[in-house]
């Protein structure tokens, strides 16, 4: 992997998006004025959208995507552990008298998190529910600096304002409006997010080319829906959610469990989505709950974390191997992920442990002690 000079990092700035036409035109920002966006759209649609689309795939319309390697080493995060008291009047004057006993007033919650990915991989972060999965993807895509410790390096560079926007973040809740169909979410997405350099045309062949990657062209015509309104289905809407963030073509996708809520076909199809995005050479990110032994297998990488600890790092194929090795082994035929997720909260009921694990004299905090065992 050849890394990138600070100053070509910076010229990236220089291309920055500027505003689409359609904010030009009286939007005040995305998302605030559906009716006018409706209309634009269209009347664009009828100009425009059934022009004989040339069919130039290139996305050589958007200034080419800069592969990012990243690495992060070390990574700590922790909050103020009165932040929760703050409201109260009583527990902030206790919670400030207990803090100047406390040499440590804070709840850690990334513990020292090392690791790296390449374009053209995926990397699953693994864990229970609470174990950082979120705060994790949120401090590599940028979005969390306050109280983080250790390195984020981007092609060897710390995280600045010009890689924004070569990062696309999916976050757990959709934020499509609902009332929009496929298209139309797409549409008016590209005109707000793309460059103005790019012609309206370009802009309507940038969408034809995500329907088309993403698998969208079905319903494309449906309404996202959500809530009361009727729409698409949870797979799709996650299909346009990504599609949403690739428009502008990030080199770097991060997705907070994009499979969570989807039958384990659709979660399939989404996985498959996102490795033919790899392919492509960007560098994905994923949180990943409980998946399935067939996705399981489909991560190049998996970072299993158990309460802010690493506990794995690797490929998820020699996981099981690195586990036996320690003395982990499943007494009954489980799938890896269940397996890993049972080994993340210290519950080992149907795991034969090593016979070290336990000194006699300890009866509870036997989950504690799996997963301090377990830190790498
Ligand atoms: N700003 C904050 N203040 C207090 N606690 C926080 C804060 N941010 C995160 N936490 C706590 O840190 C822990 C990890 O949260 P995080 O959302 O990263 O977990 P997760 O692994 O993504 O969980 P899930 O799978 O349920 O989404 C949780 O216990 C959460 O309550």
């Amino acid at each position: 992997m050849e890394h990138v000079a600070q100053d070509e990092i910076e010229d990236l700035s220089l291309s920055l998006p500027t505003v689409g036409s359609m904010q030009i035109a009286g939007s005040n920002g995305f998302g605030h004025n559906i009716e006018f966006m409706s209309q634009a759209y269209l009347r664009n649609r009828s100009s425009e959208i059934d022009i004989e689309v040339e069919h130039d795939t290139s996305i050589a319309h958007i200034d080419q995507p800069l592969p990012i390697f990243l690495k992060f080493a070390n990574v700590e995060y922790k909050v103020k552990a009165n932040q929760a008291f703050s409201n109260n009047p009583v527990k902030a004057v206790v919670s400030k008298v207990a803090s100047q006993f406390e040499n440590d007033n804070y709840k850690h919650i990334l513990k020292g998190i090392t690791g790296s990915i390449s374009p053209g991989e995926i990397l699953a972060l693994m864990g229970p529910s609470g174990s950082g999965k979120t705060t994790l993807l949120k401090i590599l895509g940028g979005r969390l600096h306050e109280n983080v410790k250790g390195t984020v390096t981007y092609n060897d560079i710390p995280y600045n304002p010009a890689l924004k926007r070569r990062v696309g973040f999916v976050t757990q809740d959709d934020v499509l409006f609902p009332q929009l169909t496929v298209e139309e979410t797409l549409v008016f997405a590209a005109f707000l997010r793309l460059p103005c350099k790019m012609s309206r045309r370009q802009k309507y062949e940038r969408v034809e080319v995500i329907i088309k990657e993403l698998g969208l062209e079905r319903c494309r015509h449906t309404r996202i829906g959500g809530g009361l309104v009727k729409g698409v289905s949870g797979g799709e809407r996650k299909r346009a959610s990504i599609g949403h963030e690739i428009l502008v073509d990030p080199s770097l996708l991060l997705l907070d469990e994009p499979t969570s809520g989807l039958d384990s076909t659709s979660a399939n199809r989404l996985l498959q989505v996102l490795q033919g995005l790899a392919k492509m050479g960007k560098t994905i990110i994923t949180t990943i709950h409980q998946p399935s032994s067939r996705i399981f297998h489909m991560f190049e990488k998996i970072l299993l974390i158990a309460e802010g600890y690493p506990v794995y790092y690797g490929k998820a194929g020699d996981s099981m191997e690195y586990f036996s090795s320690l003395g982990f082994i499943p007494e009954i035929a489980m799938n890896p992920a269940e397996f890993l997720l049972d080994l993340a909260t210290g519950q080992v009921n149907d795991i034969s442990v090593p016979d070290d694990l336990y000194p006699p004299q300890v009866t509870n905090e036997r989950e504690k002690i799996v997963i301090r065992k377990l830190c790498l």
